[in-house]
């Protein structure tokens, strides 16, 4: 069975699929929580390390300490890649359904950037407008925000990394690796063929920016998906078939590890 990362019974859980987190993500971990320790009155979310009486700053040595001991942190990690419209985000509402994986969809952290009309929002939509993959800084930062607002442990990291920029980004920020990474795997008149009827009002759900994505993906998320071929994680999925049979494929990935815990 799957755990709960908010409980310490970090003795349980298993060691080959389970990220422990490195230094540096448990840097910005301590330091946000910090941050918000120090910067709001009352913040109810953090348990272990924030009292009401705001304690002293953990030094790095007790930080360590603190992962050798496996309390605070762990999680389990599956980036999804695919081509636009290959089922990533369909597939991914399955998992949830069946397996309950916290969804982050990169496309959907940024889109709610260009609503919100942050200060990355016009950029962002200027860059998703010409089928482009926007800097992975911003990206990483709202990844890894979700990372850390979450009770859940298990995470679909859906449409990142799109490129290898992303990909080293992740892993020195986060300072982690995917445990898996899923691969949907679909022809690209198939894939055109979804997203022309999508029917979401997406601003790059159009056929001369689907011709970019698509040159943009097989340029730039090709190397990514070989890295992972490589290092033994990457599970590619057949992406033609209805959405049920491509979840017959998704499912023993995931029960697999589920057997394991
Ligand atoms: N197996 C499938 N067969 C036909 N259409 C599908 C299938 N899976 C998803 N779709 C449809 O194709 C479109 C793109 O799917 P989506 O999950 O949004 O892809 P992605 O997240 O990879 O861009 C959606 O309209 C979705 O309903
Ligand atoms: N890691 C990412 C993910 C998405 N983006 C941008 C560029 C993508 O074309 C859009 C939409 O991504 P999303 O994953 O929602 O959509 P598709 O899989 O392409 O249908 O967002 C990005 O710049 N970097």
């Amino acid at each position: 069975m799957w755990r709960r990362a908010s409980t310490s019974t970090s003795s349980s859980l298993s060691s080959s699929f389970i990220i422990k987190s490195s230094s540096s993500l448990l840097n910005l971990f301590f330091i946000s929580q910090h941050h918000h320790a120090s910067s709001s009155s009352s913040s109810s979310s953090s348990s272990s390390s924030s009292s009401s009486s705001s304690p002293p700053p953990l030094t790095m040595m007790q930080q360590q300490q603190q992962v050798n001991d496996g309390i605070p942190i762990s999680r389990f990690i599956t980036f999804v890649l695919g081509g636009p419209g290959s089922g990533k985000g369909t597939q991914c509402t399955k998992i949830v359904e069946t397996f309950g994986f916290n969804h982050i969809s990169a496309g959907d952290l940024l889109r709610r950037e260009i609503v919100s009309d942050t200060k990355y929002g016009s950029m962002i939509l200027n860059t998703i407008k010409q089928g482009k993959i926007v800097p992975s800084e911003v990206t990483v930062k709202l990844i890894l925000r979700e990372l850390e607002s979450s009770h859940n442990h298990k995470f679909l990291i859906d449409g990142f990394p799109r490129s290898e920029e992303n990909r080293i980004a992740f892993e020195q920020i986060i300072g982690a690796e995917p445990n898996t990474v899923l691969f949907f795997d679909c022809p690209e008149e198939e894939m055109v063929k979804r997203v022309l009827s999508r029917n979401q009002g997406r601003v790059d759900d159009n056929i001369d920016t689907i011709k970019k994505r698509l040159k943009v993906f097989e340029a730039l998320n090709r190397p990514v998906i070989d890295h992972y071929a490589k290092k033994g994680k990457l599970h590619k999925i057949n992406a033609v078939g209805t959405v049920d049979e491509i979840f017959e494929q998704v499912r023993p990935v995931f029960a697999a590890f589920e057997q394991l815990n």
